[in-house]
This record gives C-alpha cells, sequence and structure tokens, in this order.
C-alpha cells in the first residue's frame, strides 16, 4: 500500500455510507438539540451492551499489553462511569426504559459484534470497535458552539468528542494502520467486508431512530 494508512483505505472504500452516516440528518439534529432522543438512547442502550461486551474481547484478544491497556481502560470508563450513568439518567429524563425490546438493526449490530467476539479474531474486533466510534467523532465533531442546553443531547455530544475519545479513535485507527500493512489481499477484504457491514448498520441505526 503507498502512503495511504490502512484506516484511510477502509474509509475510503466505504463511501458514501461513511459520509451518509457523519452528517446524517439524525445526528445533525443531535447537534442542535432538535433530535428526539428517547426511541434512539432506548435502543443504543442495548447496543451497548454488545459493545461493552465486545471491549472485553479486545481485551482478552489483543497481541500486546500495550494494545490490551487501552481497552481495559476505556471499557473501565463505559462501564462505570460517565456512559452509564448518562443513559440511566437520559432515560429517566425522558421516561424512557433499560429494557426495550431490540429493533431488527439493533438485533443485527449486536449480531455482528457477537459475531467477531465469539471469534475472538482482534483484527475484526478492532475494526468494528474503530468503525462505531470513529463515526461518532465524526458527526459529534461537527456540533458548533453554543452546545445544545439539554443535557441528553449536551453529553453525548461531549461523550464523542473532545481530546480523550480523539486520542482513543487515534488508537484504534492506530491498530488498523498497524496490522494491515501484514494482510494478504484476502484479509484485507475480509476486514473491508466487516467494515462496510459496520458502516451501514450506523447508517441503518440512525434511520431507525430518525423514524
Ligand atoms: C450505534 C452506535 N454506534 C456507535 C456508538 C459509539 N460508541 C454508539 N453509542 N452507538
Amino acid at each position: 500500500m503507498s502512503e495511504q494508512s490502512f484506516s484511510e483505505w477502509l474509509k475510503e472504500r466505504s463511501e458514501p455510507e461513511w459520509t451518509a452516516v457523519v452528517t446524517h440528518p439524525f445526528a445533525t439534529a443531535i447537534t442542535t438539540g432538535q433530535a428526539g432522543m428517547r426511541h434512539y438512547l432506548e435502543q443504543d442502550f442495548q447496543f451497548v451492551d454488545s459493545f461493552t461486551a465486545l471491549l472485553g474481547a479486545a481485551v482478552a484478544s489483543a497481541d500486546s499489553f500495550e494494545a490490551r491497556v487501552p481497552y481495559g481502560r476505556f471499557l473501565g470508563q463505559t462501564a462505570t462511569t460517565e456512559k452509564k450513568t448518562y443513559f440511566h439518567r437520559a432515560l429517566a429524563e425522558l421516561g424512557g426504559r433499560t429494557d426495550a425490546p431490540p429493533e431488527p438493526v439493533t438485533a443485527a449490530f449486536k449480531g455482528l459484534m457477537d459475531e467477531v467476539r465469539t471469534a475472538q479474531d482482534y483484527l475484526l474486533i478492532a475494526t468494528v470497535l474503530c468503525v462505531a466510534e470513529w463515526c461518532y467523532l465524526g458527526w459529534a465533531s461537527r456540533a458548533v458552539e453554543p452546545l445544545p442546553e439539554r443535557f441528553v443531547h449536551r453529553e453525548w455530544i461531549e461523550l464523542h468528542d473532545g481530546e480523550e475519545f480523539r486520542a482513543w479513535v487515534g488508537f484504534l485507527r492506530g491498530e488498523l494502520d498497524r496490522l494491515g500493512p501484514g494482510l494478504d489481499e484476502e484479509r484485507r477484504q475480509e476486514v473491508l467486508g466487516v467494515f462496510r457491514r459496520a458502516v451501514e448498520l450506523e447508517r441503518a441505526f440512525f434511520d431507525m431512530a430518525a423514524g
């Protein structure tokens, strides 16, 4: 591969879906405080359960101590601090539930995460995590000041932007960039297939949220 990084290559080959995700009308409506968040967050709470399990699989399957540590750190944050309390506070504020039955797209996304988790395939696990976090950074970083006043929108934006989250996305991309150059063509296409599936699910998830 020339100078283009593997993660850039994956993103470029996932167009126009990638841009459709980061500029999705529902995501834009979050940034302006106009999105109806109840159904979306009810479904996202179901998503986050498999996502958290996937982070645990990344700790278990990563190929070095240096790689395990950032997953473990982020897992601790997701499971115990901002995100968990955010969901409970936000769903309480919106009159939502934490046990909503998953919509088909939520079930499909959980299916993809559970598939790569049970395969314990580190590269594919990192690929799904990278799509989920990188495209969220993509829409959240398009928000302009002043952020919405309502905490449900504002904190959701803040959780997916800022220095720490950028560094986390940088780490995930770095893992793909580290492992990509050593892959043969068949494996590269397999990673691309998983990357694209995840991007398509992100778009369908926002479509579901938009109603
Ligand atoms: C569907 C979805 N994709 C990604 C993220 C960011 N962790 C999320 N909360 N929900």
